[in-house]
């Protein structure tokens, strides 16, 4: 009978893996084998792995890529990449080098801004708190001083503190809603800590004004927090070519191309069950590069999806159009990146990745992370308008399905020339290998 465990945090690495082993895992030596095999041997680089995160046991890899022939802004880039799916990086190289050869890519960022709430209740008169928060903001500034003085230097700080009345919504809220701008760093931190202060400084300075009856001076605060939705801190990131040098195919002509992938463009920005797979395929190349480069995926794809709904129904991040001869294909996505803090100068293949980028800053990062969804969105739908996804991904993915089936060396060279011509598929693998082993 399994018992809840207290303590657990409290123990060695080493007890953590015997409660485990003993409790989930029928105390099977070969768990403890997996995990210890994952161990790297370099001890202070294990310890460096462990410390990241709390209860760790082992490491989990991902597999480390890179797709070159990048041209971003007139420059070149090999991106790197951290992803376990199939084809991904092919893909991103692939599109990486079509448009190499027409121009490549054109990036900018467009705003910076990132967004700090304090929510708080407050019962009282309106006027009064309006009357009350324009006496408060410079204090609230001040307070944030020691917080923000660094970040002042290198350009970055407070921008705006704003009083929004949420009432219609919910009874008695309120919000300071702040915009900061935090140059090179991703800024949860710094803006929590200035959320934090403000809300010290609210509660203190009602508490002691003259204006406000028992009730108002009572002012609760619910939570102090940055927000990953941050559609001010967008970046867009553009193809072009014309007509006549967009199609690779001999039998397909540029007008032809272009009238199929904008009519898939279309689509997605219209259908929100392709809108989600048409941005999950954007995924697929942004949460590879930002994992790479040490970033906080889970508030990048937190903030892209709000931002893909923003009008009201969930919709496409990349858009394309055809002018005057010219075919167009963009992606406007909102990236709360950094280049400092987080994991950037810890994990030493984050350091490697942002090396290989000719150390990045954050809006430099934006562009290539922008850059490399564009470029996934772009070889996916090729395929999806021409070929079919499964041609290009099942070659890709041939390696895992004969790794399921333990395929020796000899197997496996047989298979990839027989493939080279057939398409892939689980059950046709089966067949294929049960053949071979007679
Ligand atoms: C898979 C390819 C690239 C094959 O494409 P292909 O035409 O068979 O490739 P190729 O063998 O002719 O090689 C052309 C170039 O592709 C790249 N490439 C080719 N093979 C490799 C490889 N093994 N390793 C690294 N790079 C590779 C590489 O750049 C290479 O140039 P080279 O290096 O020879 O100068 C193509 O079919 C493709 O782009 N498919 C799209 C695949 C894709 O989008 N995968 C994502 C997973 S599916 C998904 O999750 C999202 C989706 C699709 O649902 C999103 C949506 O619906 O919108
Ligand atoms: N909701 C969310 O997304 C939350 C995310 N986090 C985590 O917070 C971390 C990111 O927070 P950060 O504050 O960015 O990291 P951090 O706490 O490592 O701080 C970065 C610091 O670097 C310094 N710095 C040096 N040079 C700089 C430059 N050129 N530009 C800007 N700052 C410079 C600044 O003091 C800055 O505050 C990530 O690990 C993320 O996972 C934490 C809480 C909530």
């Amino acid at each position: 009978m399994k018992e809840p465990i207290s303590g657990f945090s409290k123990l060695t690495k080493g007890e953590k893996i015997n409660w485990l082993t003993k409790t989930y895992l029928n105390d099977d030596p070969k768990a403890v084998e997996v995990l210890k095999q994952y161990w790297n041997k370099d001890e202070k680089l294990q310890q460096l792995h462990e410390e990241f995160t709390e209860n760790t046991l082992s490491n989990y890899y991902l597999p480390f890529g890179i797709a070159p022939n990048f041209l971003i802004n007139n420059e070149l880039f090999a991106i790197p990449m951290a992803i376990e799916e199939s084809s991904v990086i092919a893909a991103a190289s692939k599109a990486a080098k079509f448009w190499g050869s027409r121009g490549g890519f054109k990036a900018e960022v467009i705003d910076t801004i990132k967004v700090g709430q304090v929510h708080f209740i407050y019962q009282g008169c309106e006027e009064k708190l309006e009357l009350f928060f324009n006496q408060l903001e410079p204090k609230l500034r001040e307070a944030a001083i020691p917080i923000t003085q660094n970040m002042e230097k290198r350009g970055g700080g407070i921008k705006s503190i704003e009083l929004r009345d949420r009432t219609a919504e919910i009874d008695h809220y309120y919000q300071l809603h702040c915009n900061f701008e935090t140059v090179d760093s991703m800024g949860a931190n710094f803006i929590n800590s200035c959320l934090e202060k403000f809300a010290e400084v609210l509660e203190k300075e009602a508490a002691i004004w003259e204006d406000f009856d028992e009730k108002e001076r009572h002012i609760e605060i619910v939570m102090s927090i940055l927000s990953n939705y941050v559609p001010e801190c967008v970046v867009r990131a553009e193809v072009r070519c014309s007509l006549e040098n967009l199609s690779d195919d001999p039998d397909l002509s540029g007008e032809q191309f272009a009238d199929k992938f904008l009519r898939a463009v279309k689509i997605a920005e219209t259908e929100p069950f392709r809108a989600v797979t048409h941005n999950k395929g954007i995924m697929n190349g942004i949460d590879a590069v930002v994992l790479a480069t040490g970033n906080d995926f889970r508030a990048i794809e937190a903030g892209v999806h709000a931002y893909a709904a923003k009008d009201g129904q969930y919709s496409s991040l990349t858009h394309a159009s055809v002018e005057n001869g010219i075919f167009k294909f963009w992606i406007e996505v909102p990236l709360a990146l950094g280049t400092v803090g987080g994991l950037t100068s810890l994990h030493p293949l984050v350091k490697l990745a942002l090396e290989m980028l000719g150390q990045p800053n954050a809006k430099k990062l934006m562009e290539i992370v922008a850059v490399a969804g564009l470029a996934q969105n772009f070889a996916a739908i090729k395929s999806l308008i021409t070929t079919g996804i499964q041609k290009g991904h099942m070659k890709m993915h041939l390696m895992n399905i004969l790794n399921q089936h333990n395929a020796t060396l000899e197997e496996k060279e047989k298979l990839i020339e027989y493939y080279k011509t057939n398409v892939v598929s689980h059950s046709d693998v089966a067949v294929q290998l049960e053949k071979l082993r007679g």
